[in-house]
């Protein structure tokens, strides 16, 4: 029924006909498309090598919709395509900018600094990995953040090697600092864990749902269970400032690896295996069938562990004490080496009317007045020359400055 009323919106019925000769004249990927500001529905259309992709919404009664779908302009047949990535919630107009890097950025129109800017990724690595594995026409949103946000930390280590001992005192030390990504997995819960605190306990079928729609960054099976980090369990800690711990097994570092999250990766190892044994033991969490499958999974872990360029840094948690200091300062080094650049809040909010793109990876935005009253500058300069990141998470890296013309063609250039 969606998809029916997307091409009514265009004109045209479901049968596949052409789109209309006025949206084939007006379809220039290359120049800044303008969004109708007159309209209550939202449409622009961006031309990447042979296909247009058409991003438009509507506000219908206080609802809002956004929807993507490509027009293929050897064939003249729209697709629909797998939409991955967390999308806008809401459009109030948008203009878009075709990136050389197979990404459209999207600037919604007043919103607030902090909400408007997105990418949506149409021939980045990742997505043409999804579409190697969907068999479908893939997009993927992506919200784009003003600023860095402090490296994600990934920890491994076979079962009962100490992973939750060390990240449970460093959130202790440090509450503000730290944040864990709660894990989704359908093992049932151990007395005293709390859904939604060490896990989001959940059932195989509506995980595997979810995995299918794209809401995990990672996910494997471990000891016979279905276990996951999904991309809101990391971004939510991202968001709040802090920097997120991702405690997860090897199949789950190497696919972290492989995506677009830019974590430092850490591999804990026990002082033998005679020791990781009765620590597993110790711990009296699991039946003996489940402490044996787990000794037999932590050969292979141990194997895999060392393979080259996997893990930054790998610990011995032989001492506690000792290793957790070990484990600090390692990650006290890394943040000093990765200055933070925490963003302020940005609640300007801005009316984009259009964007022009220049060589050196800048962006201007020129903007009307918001109808607030606030006074808000008219032109900004995005600077996304250091992204980081991108679907199914977060862009992060981008820079935003105001610009403000002063006298004899003299412009002061600000940062936000
Ligand atoms: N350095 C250490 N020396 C002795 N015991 C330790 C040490 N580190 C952790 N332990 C103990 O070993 C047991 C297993 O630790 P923990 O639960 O943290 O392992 P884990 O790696 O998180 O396991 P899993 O992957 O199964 O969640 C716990 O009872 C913990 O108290
Ligand atoms: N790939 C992932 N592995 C995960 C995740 N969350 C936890 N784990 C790993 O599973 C085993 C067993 O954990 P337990 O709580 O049942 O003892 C352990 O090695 C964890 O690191 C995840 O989201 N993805």
């Amino acid at each position: 029924m969606k998809c029916l009323l997307m091409l009514d919106l265009l004109g045209i019925d479901d049968q596949g006909e052409e789109a209309p000769e006025h949206l084939l004249n007006s379809l220039d990927g290359q120049l800044p498309v303008a969004c109708d500001s007159e309209s209550k529905d939202y449409q622009t259309s961006t031309i990447v090598d042979d296909k247009t992709y058409v991003v438009e919404g509507s506000e219908d009664g206080g609802k809002s919709w956004i929807n993507v779908k490509i027009f293929d302009n050897l064939t003249r047949s729209w697709l629909i395509p797998t939409v991955l990535g967390m999308k806008p919630v809401q459009l109030q107009g948008h203009s878009t900018l075709l990136l050389n890097n197979g990404r459209i950025l999207i600037v919604k129109k007043d919103y607030p600094l902090d909400d408007c800017i997105w990418f949506l990724e149409v021939d980045t690595p990742f997505v043409k990995e999804q579409k190697k594995l969907l068999g479908t026409e893939v997009v993927a949103w992506s919200k784009g953040v003003i600023g860095s946000a402090p490296k994600p930390i990934v920890i491994s280590g076979p079962s009962g090697v100490g992973k939750g001992t060390l990240i449970n005192k460093l959130m202790k030390e440090f509450p503000s600092k730290y944040g864990f990504s709660v894990s989704h997995t359908t093992r049932a819960p151990r007395e005293k864990e709390l859904d939604g605190v060490h896990y989001h306990f959940t059932e195989r079928s509506l995980m595997e749902k979810d995995i299918r729609d794209g809401k995990f960054l990672e996910f494997a099976s471990v000891h016979g269970n279905l276990y996951g980090t999904s991309i809101e369990a990391v971004e939510a800690v991202t968001d709040s400032g802090k920097r997120c711990i991702l405690d997860i097994d090897v199949q789950g570092a190497r696919s972290v690896r492989a995506s677009s999250l830019d974590a430092i990766f850490i591999f804990i190892c026990p002082p033998s295996f005679e020791e990781l044994e009765e620590r597993l033991r110790a711990r009296a969490t699991e039946t003996e069938e489940q402490v044996q499958k787990r000794l037999r999974n932590a050969r292979a872990e141990l194997d895999e562990g060392r393979s080259p360029g996997l893990f930054d840094h790998i610990l011995v948690n032989d001492d506690l004490e000792t290793c957790y200091e070990t484990l600090k300062k390692l990650l006290a080094s890394d943040e000093n080496a990765n200055t933070l650049n925490q963003p302020t809040t940005k609640n300007l909010k801005v009316h984009v009317s259009h964007m022009e793109s220049r060589a050196d990876q800048k962006i201007l935005l020129h903007c009307g007045t918001n109808g607030t009253g606030v006074k808000v500058p008219s032109l900004f300069m995005l600077d996304i020359s250091s992204l980081k990141g991108g679907a199914p998470g977060r862009t992060r890296g981008l820079n935003v400055y105001t610009v403000e013309s002063l006298r004899d063609g003299v412009n002061r250039i600000k940062q936000l």
